[in-house]
């Protein structure tokens, strides 16, 4: 295994790997607390990268800027430049519910609204005006419940609470009500934390589905999770990324040593 460079090693990307978001310089404060250092990434379509590190590393707030929700934190600056599809998704003139639509979230506690299964899902679709009839709105509902993995569950009880689902169906009625906008980019925020291990195997098995249609970023405190379920992994530490990679070799052959004793168990 070699260890100790402090040079970043860049990821390896094949001629068939094209980037989808990326982050350059990205520094976040909140308040005078500085939370992320410098961190450029790039986030390539149709994989799945993790992002690993010690609790407080700064994971979650490099995921909250890559659909703007640090905005909703007052004492919260971003810096830095963060381009999805070359676009720079911190300029004046974006959308930034429009941006969230292209870049979804799914959260650590499954959290569906407190309505119908159905109004769940329908609900983005009905206000980015995406649909004309309801025989449009029913297929679209249909077929991100089939997506999610849960229609067979639900086809019968549509009309009755999401709230009353189990938690590992709540959290894929937040996926399907997620990916029922048609996001590019779905951001997963610890998704499976609060699920026990079937219903984490579940929602593994979707997300490996889902990356044949959308880019998917992943913030895990399992690193059997992210050897699992990412193409690409990045490790964090102290706000820094120190090393991102393909997943096998971040977790065989770390180039730096702090990434080898993250992996090792010998910090955490
Ligand atoms: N809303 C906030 N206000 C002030 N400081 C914050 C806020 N959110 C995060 N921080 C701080 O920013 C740093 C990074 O936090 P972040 O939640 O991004 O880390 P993390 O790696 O996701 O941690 P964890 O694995 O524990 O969820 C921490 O020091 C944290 O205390």
């Amino acid at each position: 295994m070699s260890v100790a460079t402090d040079i970043l090693q860049p990821s390896v990307k094949t001629a068939n790997e094209t980037v989808k978001m990326s982050g350059r310089n990205v520094s976040v404060h909140y308040g005078e607390k500085q939370a992320l250092f410098d961190v450029d990434l790039d986030i390539v379509a149709n994989q799945v990268i993790s992002l690993i590190g010690p609790s407080g590393c700064g994971k979650s707030t490099f995921l909250r800027c890559l659909n703007r929700m640090n905005d909703t934190i007052d004492i919260c600056k971003v810096s830095g430049e963060i381009n999805l599809e070359g676009q720079d998704i911190y300029d004046k003139a974006i959308d930034v519910v429009e941006l969230r639509a292209r870049v979804g979230m799914v959260f650590q506690k499954p959290n569906p609204f407190p309505k119908s299964i159905y109004e769940n899902v329908a609900y983005g679709p009905r206000i980015h005006g995406m649909t004309r009839t309801k025989d449009e709105l029913d297929e679209i509902v249909t077929s991100s419940l089939r997506r999610a993995g849960l229609w067979e569950e639900v086809k019968d009880r549509l009309d009755q609470p999401g709230t009353g689902l189990s938690g590992g169906q709540q959290q894929r009625l937040c996926i399907a009500r997620a990916i029922a906008t048609k996001p590019e980019v779905l951001l997963m925020d610890e998704p499976c934390s609060a699920l026990d291990p079937i219903a984490t195997a579940i929602i593994e098995e979707l997300i490996d589905e889902l990356r044949e249609n959308f880019t998917i970023v992943i913030v895990t405190h399992s690193m059997q999770q992210a050897a699992r379920v990412s193409q690409k992994t990045a490790f964090f530490h102290l706000g820094k990324l120190i090393e991102e990679g393909p997943t096998e070799q971040i977790f065989t052959n770390p180039h730096h040593k702090k990434t080898q004793d993250y992996i090792t168990g010998r910090i955490g």
